[in-house]
C-alpha cells in the first residue's frame, strides 16, 4: 500500500505540492487528475525518490521513502509516458537486463511468459526495441513490473499517445494489477480511462488534492463536469 503524510514540496517560494495526505490500499487503483502543473508528477517523483519533499513523508508498504530511498525502489515499478529502454536490445533482452538489475535471474521461458502476459506478440520478443510502437514499449515496461513483482505501481500518463486498442489493452492490464492485490497510482489526463479502471479518483489543483472520491459514483460525463467545476 501507499501512503503520504503531509507531503509538501517547495521550489524556492513556489509551492508545487501542498501537504498531500493520500492512502491507497492493496488492490486499489487511484487516478490522479489535474491540469498541467497541478503537481501530479511532483508527487510521483517524490515517491520514486527522484526529488526530496520539503516536509512530510511517503510510505510504500510501510517503509519511509525519506529514510529508505534505495529500499523502496524494490517495491515500486514506474511506467512513465515514454518507457525508456535500450533500442538495440530486443524486448526479451531489455526485460532480462532490467530484471537482473532488480535482482532476478529468470530463464528465457519465464521472461517470455512475462511478455506474453502483457499481450506482446511472440514474434516481437526477439526484435530490437527500436522498431517497437509506443504501445509495445509500454508492454515491455509492464513486463518489467511483473518480473520485479512490484506491489506498488506508479504510472505517469501511461496512455498518452496510445491508440484506442493499445489504451484498452493497457487499461485491462492495470485492472488485473488491481485484482492481483497490487496498489496503483496513475496520473492521467484521460477522464474516460480514469472512470473505467480506477477505484478512486483524485483531482489536484495548484498542488492541492481538492477532490478524493470513489469512482463508482460517476459516469465519465459526470466526472468531466466535476473536473471542469473543480479546476
Ligand atoms: N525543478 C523545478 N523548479 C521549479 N519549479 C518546478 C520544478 N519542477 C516542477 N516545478 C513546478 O511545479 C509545478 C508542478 O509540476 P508537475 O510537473 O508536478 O505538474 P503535473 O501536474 O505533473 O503537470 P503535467 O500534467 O504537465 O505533467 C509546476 O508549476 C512546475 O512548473
Amino acid at each position: 500500500m501507499l501512503k503520504t503524510v503531509h507531503l509538501h514540496k517547495k521550489y524556492n517560494d513556489f509551492t508545487a505540492l501542498k501537504s498531500l495526505d493520500l492512502e491507497i490500499g492493496k488492490g486499489e487503483i487511484f487516478a490522479l487528475l489535474g491540469q498541467n502543473g497541478a503537481g501530479k508528477s511532483t508527487t510521483i517523483n517524490i515517491l520514486l525518490g527522484l526529488i526530496k519533499s520539503t516536509s512530510g513523508d511517503a510510505f510504500i508498504n510501510g517503509i519511509s521513502v525519506k529514510n529508505n530511498p534505495q529500499e523502496i525502489k524494490k517495491h515500486l515499478a514506474y511506467i512513465p509516458e515514454t518507457v525508456l529502454l535500450y533500442p538495440n536490445l530486443t524486448g526479451i533482452e531489455n526485460l532480462d537486463f532490467f530484471s537482473k538489475i532488480a535482482g532476478f535471474n529468470y530463464s528465457k521461458e519465464e521472461l517470455s511468459d512475462f511478455l506474453k502476459r502483457t499481450g506482446l506478440q511472440e514474434i516481437a520478443h526477439h526484435k530490437p526495441l527500436g522498431g517497437y510502437s509506443k504501445g509495445m514499449r509500454q508492454k515491455v515496461g509492464i513486463a518489467i513490473a511483473l518480473a520485479k513483482d512490484a506491489k506498488v505501481l506508479l504510472l505517469d500518463e501511461p496512455t498518452s499517445g496510445l491508440d484506442p486498442i493499445a489504451t484498452a489493452e493497457f487499461t485491462e492490464i492495470v485492472r488485473q494489477f488491481g485484482q492481483e492485490g497490487r496498489t496503483v497510482l496513475m496520473a492521467t489526463h484521460d477522464i474516460f480511462n480514469a472512470v473505467s479502471v480506477a477505484t478512486n479518483i483524485g483531482i489536484m489543483k495548484q498542488g492541492e488534492l481538492v477532490q478524493n472520491l470513489p469512482s463508482k459514483t460517476f459516469s465519465a460525463a459526470e466526472l468531466q463536469e466535476l473536473y471542469l467545476k473543480t479546476i
